[in-house]
């Protein structure tokens, strides 16, 4: 499981390490740099890079990542968009170097200006992260699109340039990565489509304070992916009995949709429930009494093979003794189907789940929910939302997780919207987003797995949150096992309910921590899950937390008074090390002006006699980085013409290779 910010959060946490932790700004964008240089490290040995650099701090990252990877023999072209003089603050401070060599940088305002550039290996997209405010149109809009022309290697700094971190929407146009380096914590639009897809492999990478270190921060949105570790069940008791895990009273099915019954019981019974009861009408019965066997059945009132009025009073009596309800897959519609929906919803104070024709049932009647006596889950699909909440399809898609948080809050219901990414948002403003399942489970009947899994784990007694983020799970799972055994294509969702054991099995573990919450049957434990209905805290700014124990500050002193004599590990490091720089306390530092750090360790180099292996090793080392120039792909190259050139001729070949709009000039400048 992992937290996941907005942007707005996430500019908190990083006025909370630079105003609270006192980490500069600066440190904050060489460490994203240097994530993003490794990145870039692990995939290519030194190659041509080129840098596309916006005006804000993900430009900045971007000049600081295009010095390392110069440094470290890259050939780097940083391309600005946008107008260099509204570069500011900390992206300024590492555009300078680019500003003063001009050789590694070009201002391109139009097509034919990036047409014009040589083909790198590699692309950087540093051009907008979290500040993106508005859709992408002339260069960007083009240099975006430029970008997903390349046949290359494309890495995003922090999120697709064009990707909205809040909603994972394309605003205008967005660049497609390979890889994407995020700092700190993942945004929520690397999960959302189509932001999750243009994402390509989400990097994390730590730039101020690291796992452990708590920042005081109230997110209330998480995601958990496929295999997540921290998705468990608890062992079932060796002393138990079917009654330990619920009865679950499903209704389902009408005359042609008896299969959505059939697949709702089966999965209802797979996820764990101890019984289940199945009430439909009596074609639905007749098939169910064949195929699920393990159900009790019960024939309900109808009227042409769908509901009739006077099924309500049977399924309320039926409900009676009852853990948990299911209602809707396959129900059909109609009056009647909508009043026994609204009197189950009314008058029965068991937690339930409601799908299908039991959302259709509920679409324009939401004030039944203002009178709902159990606790509700729904789980519409877009389409079904829409029905709901009377937004378009397209209104929802633009911010999913704002209109699932919304309705849920407002109605006081779990609202569980299915997708390939499926957000499940509770009453009280807490979003979870499960990346689990597969293409394979879009096909008729999927729906209708999930519903099974979720009612039986409410009839065991889960909390319905928890119910349904793990029902989603285990259903997704168990599609993508399907897919894996049976194909994506030829998968069906009886193939899905078949490894729902499988996927339970794997998430069983002895014992559940505090941090590992699914499986024991309660709210209380729930990471970041706000208790209280409440506007979400935006910019979490709290005390800091980071105040060394008393325990810790005792094991400190003690360990310094254990410690030996400093006489005695001073000769030893001159034995065996490298030697120590001593550093007198404060206030007795002997003030040396003019020999600063560099200083000393060029004089130390020279040193003509070196009094240990460790001090030789050591100076050797510093002789052959001596040697070693910064920029050292382009040196190579230049020594290696150099075996069979002029001075001329090569100065001449280096200046060919330049692009045609860099000045003539110094080829090389030495930094300091
Ligand atoms: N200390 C830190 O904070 C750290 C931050 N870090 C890095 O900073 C990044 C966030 O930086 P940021 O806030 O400067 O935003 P960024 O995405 O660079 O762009 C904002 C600029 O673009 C402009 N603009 C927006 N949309 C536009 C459009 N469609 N078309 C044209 N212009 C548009 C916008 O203009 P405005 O909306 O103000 O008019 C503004 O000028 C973050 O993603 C991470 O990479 C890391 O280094 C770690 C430390
Ligand atoms: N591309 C996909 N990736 C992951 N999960 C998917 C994908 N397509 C569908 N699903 C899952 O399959 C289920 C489909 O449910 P639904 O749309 O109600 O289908 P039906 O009503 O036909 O049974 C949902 O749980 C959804 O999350
Ligand atoms: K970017």
């Amino acid at each position: 499981m992992r937290t996941l910010l907005t942007s707005q959060q996430m500019k908190a946490v990083d006025r909370y390490m630079i105003e609270r932790m006192k980490i500069p700004g600066l440190v904050l964008m060489e460490n994203a740099a240097h994530g993003v240089y490794e990145a870039i490290r692990a995939e290519m040995e030194p190659c041509s890079v080129q840098v596309f650099c916006g005006t804000g701090n993900n430009g900045g990252d971007g000049f600081a990542v295009a010095r390392i990877l110069l440094a470290n023999g890259y050939d780097v072209k940083v391309v600005v968009l946008g107008n260099p003089s509204d570069i500011s603050g900390d992206a300024a401070e590492n555009f300078a170097f680019f500003k003063e060599t001009r050789e590694f940088y070009t201002v391109i305002t139009n097509r034919e200006g990036l047409e014009a550039l040589p083909e790198a290996d590699v692309y950087v997209d540093a051009v907008f992260g979290t500040g993106l405010s508005r859709p992408l149109d002339g260069i960007y809009r083009i240099a975006a699109e430029f970008l997903n022309e390349r046949d290359a290697l494309v890495v995003s700094i922090d999120i697709p340039s064009g990707i909205s971190a809040q909603t994972g929407a394309v605003l205008g146009t967005a660049v497609r990565a390979d890889i994407t380096v995020t700092f700190q914590y993942p945004k929520i639009g690397h999960f959302l489509y189509p932001g999750r897809e243009h994402s390509g492999e989400l990097q994390v990478v730590k730039i101020g304070i690291d796992d452990g270190c708590d920042i005081p921060l109230q997110a209330a949105v998480c995601v958990y992916e496929s295999d997540d570790p921290d998705m468990c069940l608890g062992q079932r008791p060796l002393d138990s009995n079917k009654g330990s895990y619920g009865r679950l009273l499903m209704i389902a099915g009408s005359y042609g949709m008896a299969g959505a019954a059939v697949l709702c019981a089966r999965a209802a019974s797979r996820a764990g429930a101890g019984l289940v009861t199945a009430a439909a009408c009596g074609d639905v019965v007749d098939v169910l009494q064949h195929t699920v066997p393990e159900a009790t059945c019960f024939e309900l009132a109808d009227e042409n093979g769908v509901l009739a009025k006077e099924a309500a009073d049977m399924v309320l009596k039926l409900s009676q003794g009852k853990t948990a309800v299911a209602v809707g897959p396959g129900l059909g519609r109609g009056e009647a189907v909508e009043e026994v929906v609204s009197r189950i919803i009314a008058e029965c104070d068991l937690p339930k789940v409601i799908d299908a024709d039991g959302l259709n049932a509920l679409a324009g009647h939401l004030e039944v929910l203002e009178e709902k006596k159990g606790e509700v889950i729904l789980t519409p699909h877009p389409k079904e939302f829409s029905r709901l909440c009377g937004l378009s399809v397209g209104k929802i898609l633009e911010d999913p997780v704002k209109a699932a948080v919304d309705f849920a809050a407002e109605y006081g219901v779990t609202l569980v919207l299915k997708g390939s990414t499926t957000i499940v948002a509770d009453q009280f403003g807490n979003a979870t987003l499960l990346c689990v399942g597969t293409p394979g489970m879009a096909k008729g009947g999927s729906g209708d797995v999930l519903t099974g899994v979720i009612g039986g784990l409410l009839a065991q007694g889960k909390d319905v949150y928890e119910a349904a983020i793990t029902g989603v799970y285990i259903a997704g799972m168990a599609g993508e096992t399907a897919a894996e055994q049976e194909g994506e294509y030829s998968m069906t969702p009886m193939d899905t309910v078949r490894y729902i054991g499988k996927v339970i099995d794997d998430m069983v573990v002895e014992y559940i921590s505090a941090d590992t919450i699914h499986g024991c049957g309660g709210g209380e434990y729930m990471p970041h899950r706000l208790q209280q209905p409440t506007e979400i805290v935006m910019e979490p700014i709290g005390t800091p937390v980071f105040q060394a124990s008393e325990a810790d500050a005792a094991e400190k002193m003690e360990a310094e008074e254990t410690a030996e004599s400093p006489a005695a590990s001073a000769e030893e490091a001159m034995e065996e090390e490298e030697p120590t720089i001593v550093v007198p306390p404060v206030g007795e530092a002997e003030v040396q002006p003019d020999e600063p750090a560099m200083d000393f360790l060029e004089k130390y180099a020279d040193d003509p006699k070196p009094a240990t292996r460790a001090q030789r090793r050591r100076l050797e080392g510093l002789q052959e980085k001596e040697r070693r120039p910064f920029f050292r792909h382009r040196a190579k190259e230049e020594t290696e013409a150099a075996d069979d050139m002029t001075e001329e001729e090569l100065v001449n070949k280096v200046r060919e290779e330049l692009p045609p709009d860099t000045p003539k000039g110094p080829t090389r400048r030495k930094i300091g």
